[in-house]
């Protein structure tokens, strides 16, 4: 049994290269990055462990770390304790759910790459129940097996290939400018000529604006001084749904009709879905307009999913709420935290700033051309996902029972764990078919074993030619994920990113809060600022620069 899953290892690798979809960059390296003790399991002289064998904290110990030691909102950091104590690998328990925590570069592999057809970050059911009490469609996030696969592969082109993601880019300039000026209102409205508060809060504002004007080449107003009432409710409720999800799942299903904070989560979503389903009935009213008139219907993405008819309304609807929800909070999130860090390293910020001025001198704007030669830009955004890279997303359920999947799913017993395939190995370590994997990627982002002083920002680790990059375990910091069910949205994110941190810092130098504030990350599903960030932005406008030395690195 033990030898036929690695056969079937083998096997599902090369099937999964024939498989045409859009993967992320890392390449598909091979079994020589198991481990030695891998290697001596495949041997099959030696008996693998078992669930059995590994080490790791009881419920009431796993309780005691969350709520008594207070772990409960830094987990990242609970992995890094638990991984001092019991090694790369360790299982704990959540009342009935096992967990296996897999806390090493090598070891989050040897998992992503056992992963099956259909990969499933976790079940959602919380999401899922929303979707089926109201009709809805499961999108990217909550569909599984063939159905997500079919979704992936009508969402991925206009998402994922470059030549499509760069059509975007005045869209996204056009939001990037307004953010700009909102950044010059802000200032001086309510930051006595040089501070903005809450930045998250305000990059959140930009990401939707952002997603809003790629996906239906419509504008929400969050770039006006007064925020409309629906924007401000459509971001309210995804702030509520995604407060009470992790309140929910901890109850048993059967409770939540019963649980006074089900009704607000219902009501949330039924907002998310309300607005969504204005947002395409109007752009499927444009189309007809447009067709009648005879004129020319390419645009936004939203437009190519109605016109390609590969999927109903309400699946386009489905896909599309979803792409809103996950591309807002993550893009915001880590802008935030990298402006944070240029303020706290002026020469780094100062670096950035040549690079993009000898690329754009004096009034030039940007563009995704551009991009491809500020590589230290790059390396900043690169790095600036290592440091906060997000911990909760990464749950990772290995199956490949497709038919089984299918049926469990259509039949609505969905609390039955799924069938697969495979086992899978880990180290000298095998586990079973449906075994729950919480990939550590924090505790292996900051592993000085791969990331020499790894508690300090240094974005030219990231920098092709840089011999620390060459020693690089490519699954150190995997921040968009692996594989086919890798982040959708990676190649907008890092546009947007792009794109406007190079035009903030060309026109902003961005400096700390006097009030002299550490911020310490907390863990929300993504690594958020415990604390609101508050920057100085001194308008560099006026300045007429000269860039003082070239810094055309190569990533
Ligand atoms: C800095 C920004 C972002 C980060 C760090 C990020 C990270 C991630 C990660 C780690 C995953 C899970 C991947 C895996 O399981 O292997 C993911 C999934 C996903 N992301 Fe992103 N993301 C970002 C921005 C976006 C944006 C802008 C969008 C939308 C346009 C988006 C849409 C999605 C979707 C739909 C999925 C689910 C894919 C699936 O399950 O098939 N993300 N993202």
């Amino acid at each position: 049994m033990f030898r036929k899953s690695l056969l079937h290892f083998g096997l599902r690798r090369n099937r999964e290269r024939c498989h045409g979809l859009q993967r992320v960059t890392v390449n598909y390296g091979d079994i020589h990055r198991l481990d030695a003790s891998s290697a001596a399991v495949m041997g099959a002289n030696v008996k693998p462990k078992t669930m059995d064998d590994l080490g790791g904290p009881s419920f009431m110990a796993t309780l005691n770390w969350l709520f008594v030691k207070g772990y409960f909102q830094t987990t990242q950091q609970m992995q890094i304790e638990h991984k001092k104590i019991y090694g790369p690998l360790w299982k704990s328990k959540y009342g009935p759910i096992i967990l296996v925590n897999v806390a090493s570069a090598n070891f989050i592999e040897q998992v992503l790459r056992q992963e099956g057809r259909h990969p499933v970050r976790s079940d959602m059911p919380h999401w899922r129940t929303y979707r089926e009490l109201r009709n809805q469609a499961y999108g990217p996030l909550t569909e599984m097996g063939a159905k997500w696969l079919r979704i992936r592969s009508i969402l991925n082109p206009r998402m994922l290939k470059p030549k499509h993601v760069s059509s975007y880019a005045n869209t996204i300039n056009q939001v990037v400018s307004d953010f700009i000026e909102r950044v010059a209102w802000l200032r001086e409205t309510n930051g006595q000529g040089v501070m903005v508060n809450d930045l998250t809060g305000e990059l959140y504002k930009f990401a939707f604006e952002g997603i809003c004007s790629v996906l239906f080449e419509s504008r929400m107003g969050c770039m006006n001084k007064e925020v409309p009432e629906e924007t401000q409710q459509f971001i309210f409720s995804v702030g509520e749904m995604f407060r009470l999800s992790p309140i929910l799942i901890l109850f048993p299903k059967s409770t939540w009709p019963y649980l006074p904070f089900w009704k607000k989560f219902v009501a949330a979503w039924d907002y998310l879905f309300k607005v969504a389903e204005e947002l395409v009935h109007g752009k499927m009213k444009e189309i007809e307009e447009k067709v009648d008139l005879d004129q020319n219907l390419e645009g936004a993405y939203l437009t190519h999913l109605l016109l390609s008819d590969q999927m109903t309304v309400t699946e386009i609807l489905g896909s599309i709420t979803e792409l809103l929800l996950a591309g807002v909070d993550t893009t915001s999130n880590t802008i935030s935290w990298c402006l944070y860090h240029m303020a706290k390293e002026p020469e780094i910020q100062e670096k950035l700033y040549q690079e993009v001025i000898s690329v754009c001198p004096g009034d030039k704007v940007p563009v995704s051309d551009d991009i491809s030669h500020m590589p230290y830009l790059k390396a900043i955004i690169r790095e600036t996902l290592r440091f906060t890279c997000t911990v909760e997303l990464r749950l990772y359920k290995h199956q490949g029972g497709i038919d089984l999947l299918t049926e469990v799913v259509s039949s609505g017993t969905r609390e039955r764990t799924v069938s697969v395939e495979n086992e899978v190995v880990v180290g000298d370590y095998i586990f079973p078919k449906h075994t729950l994997f919480h990939l550590c990627h924090y505790a292996a982002s900051y592993d000085e074993n791969i990331f020499t002083d790894p508690h300090t920002f240094v974005p030219e680790r990231w920098l092709r030619g840089v011999e620390e990059k060459s020693k690089q375990h490519p699954f150190g910091s995997v921040p968009f994920g692996f594989g086919i069910r890798a982040c959708l949205g990676r190649r907008l994110a890092e546009l947007e990113m792009y794109l406007l941190m190079s035009r903030l810092i060309k026109t902003y130098e961005v400096r700390p809060d006097p009030a002299g504030t550490d911020v310490k990350p907390i863990t929300r599903t993504l690594l958020c600022p415990a604390t609101p960030i508050n920057l100085q932005f001194l308008d560099r406008r006026g300045e007429r620069e000269e860039p003082r030395e070239a810094t055309r690195v190569s990533l």
